[in-house]
């Protein structure tokens, strides 16, 4: 059960997917993928998890129906980036390269105790499925962002993996690697969501995860 009407961009996508199969198909209002629009109510948050060329169409149909949006799309310009910025100053926005908890909770560490480690080299690792179109992943750009540094990034485009980040940091005398695996696509899908019910009744403001996970976590304390 949903407890909202939702939308969809990317609606035959393997994300697209995983969002249909928490949230219900019957409460999907509103959806679009390169092969059409189907419209049948007005959606309350719509999902974005497509392809940087459809933000316009996204961002239009969010100020149409005047609802909430969770961005999942990676590949985003900076200018895109604005554009999503501009709509939260609106509606609410809830962007993340990786809706998953454990990437959330790996960016934190990052934030906190990367400055410790700043004269230690640091590279980054990411293995996705051979359809992935961007490289590098938009988790690895959000974690060399966390940190506060630069790091060299390796892509590997194999098989059908979820979504592999190992941190690999290093000074001469020791070795740090922190690594998170996705077991199923269903992790991303499942974060979405919980970002979906927190944007449906969230002010306007453009939010990550982790505000997300935050103020769950201030809500239950
Ligand atoms: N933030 C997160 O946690 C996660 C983010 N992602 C990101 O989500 C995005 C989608 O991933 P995934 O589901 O695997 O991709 P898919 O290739 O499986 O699906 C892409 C979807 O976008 C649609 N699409 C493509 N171009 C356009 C366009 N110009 N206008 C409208 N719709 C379009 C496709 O339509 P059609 O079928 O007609 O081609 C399809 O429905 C990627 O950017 C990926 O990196 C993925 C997983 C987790
Ligand atoms: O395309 C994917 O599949 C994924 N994309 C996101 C990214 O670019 O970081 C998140 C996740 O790793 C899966």
């Amino acid at each position: 059960m949903t407890g909202f009407s939702y939308g969809l961009v990317g609606s035959t996508g393997r994300m697209g997917g995983e969002i249909r199969k928490i949230l219900g198909p019957e409460a999907c209002v509103f959806e679009a993928s390169i092969t059409g629009q189907n419209e049948t109510g007005t959606p309350k948050v719509i999902f974005d998890f497509s392809r940087p060329e459809a933000l316009e169409l996204t961002l239009a149909a969010c100020r149409r129906f005047g609802c909430a949006l969770v961005l999942g799309t990676t590949g985003l310009s900076d200018a895109q980036r604005r554009q999503a910025a501009e709509l939260a100053k609106t509606a609410a926005v809830v962007q993340s390269a990786n809706f998953s908890l454990g990437i959330a909770v790996l960016s934190m560490i990052l934030a906190d105790y990367g400055p410790l480690l700043s004269d230690w080299d640091c590279e980054i690792v990411e293995a996705h499925h051979k359809a992935k179109k961007d490289a590098p992943s938009g988790t690895a750009l959000a974690l060399k962002k966390a940190l506060g540094r630069d790091a060299v990034t390796h892509s590997l485009r194999v098989g059908g993996v979820p979504g592999d980040h190992i941190c690999v940091l290093a000074s001469e005398q020791e070795v740090l690697t922190l690594s998170h695996r996705a077991i199923a696509r269903s992790v991303f899908a499942a974060g979405a969501v919980r970002a979906g019910r927190f944007a449906a009744s969230a002010r306007p403001g453009l939010y990550s995860f982790i505000d997300v996970l935050q103020t769950e976590r201030e809500r239950n304390s």
